[in-house]
């Protein structure tokens, strides 16, 4: 393990993942690389762009901090491509049952409850206040947002993204590449990639 931390994006994402690691009291430093973005948060400076992603490889711990799946996946992908040592970030007050899989570049957020027996993959976003019940199989580079809940046995396909306060039953599949509507309830397999919403959720796009 080393002890530096570097987060890849200081914007919103990047800043919550931060403020995890701060929590996490695991590294003695940590910083941010961003295209855009210049300024410290929380006291914690951005180093430089992506551009100098090589000079940190050796000496930091690298996370991407990118909410959306696809550019999340991309930034992973060079990163692992670079050999970097990517960790697992789990906020102090989260829940995390027994015999449960992170994968590496995951994320999980305050007030999160995964219960035992549930398999995540790499790259997934674990948001606020959600919970994910026994025997799940969340997929590589998920978002499960804010207070989404998920029964026993689900399975959400990679890529997918569940938006807030989503609520799937139990047994169901969701498709890879899939895009869950705020509020949605899912009661019923998606066997397709696409745009779905409502309650019962059916498809918008
Ligand atoms: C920490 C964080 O912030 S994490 C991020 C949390 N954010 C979220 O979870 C956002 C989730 N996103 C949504 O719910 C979006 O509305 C999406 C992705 C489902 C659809 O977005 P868009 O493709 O832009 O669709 P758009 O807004 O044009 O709506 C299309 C139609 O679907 C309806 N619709 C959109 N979202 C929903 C929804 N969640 N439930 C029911 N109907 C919906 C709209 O009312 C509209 O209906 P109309 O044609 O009758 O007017």
């Amino acid at each position: 393990m080393r002890n530096k931390l570097l987060i890849i994006g200081a914007g919103g994402h990047g800043r919550v993942i931060a403020d995890i690691a701060l929590q996490m009291e695991k590294w003695k430093s940590i910083g941010f690389l961003d295209d855009s973005n210049t300024k410290p948060y929380m006291g914690l400076h951005v180093l430089g762009t992506t551009q100098n992603l090589s000079e940190y490889i050796d000496e930091y711990e690298i996370i991407v901090g990118i909410g959306d799946n696809s550019k999340r996946k991309e930034v992973n992908d060079l990163i692992e491509s670079f050999g970097a040592e990517i960790p697992v970030l789990i906020h102090p007050n989260a829940v995390i049952g027994s015999q449960v899989v992170l994968g590496m570049g995951t994320v999980v957020m305050a007030g999160v409850v995964v219960n035992c027996c549930s398999v995540i993959g790499k790259g997934c976003i674990i948001n606020t206040g959600s919970t994910i019940d026994h025997d799940n199989s969340i997929e590589d580079f998920v978002h499960i947002s804010p207070g989404v809940h998920l029964a026993g046995s689900v399975n959400v396909g990679y890529g997918s993204w569940l938006g807030i306060g989503s609520v799937v039953s139990n047994n169901i599949k969701i498709n890879n590449n899939c895009i869950l509507g705020a509020g949605s309830v899912v009661v019923k397999d998606i066997t397709e990639a696409g745009v779905f919403a409502g309650i019962p959720a059916k498809r918008l796009k």
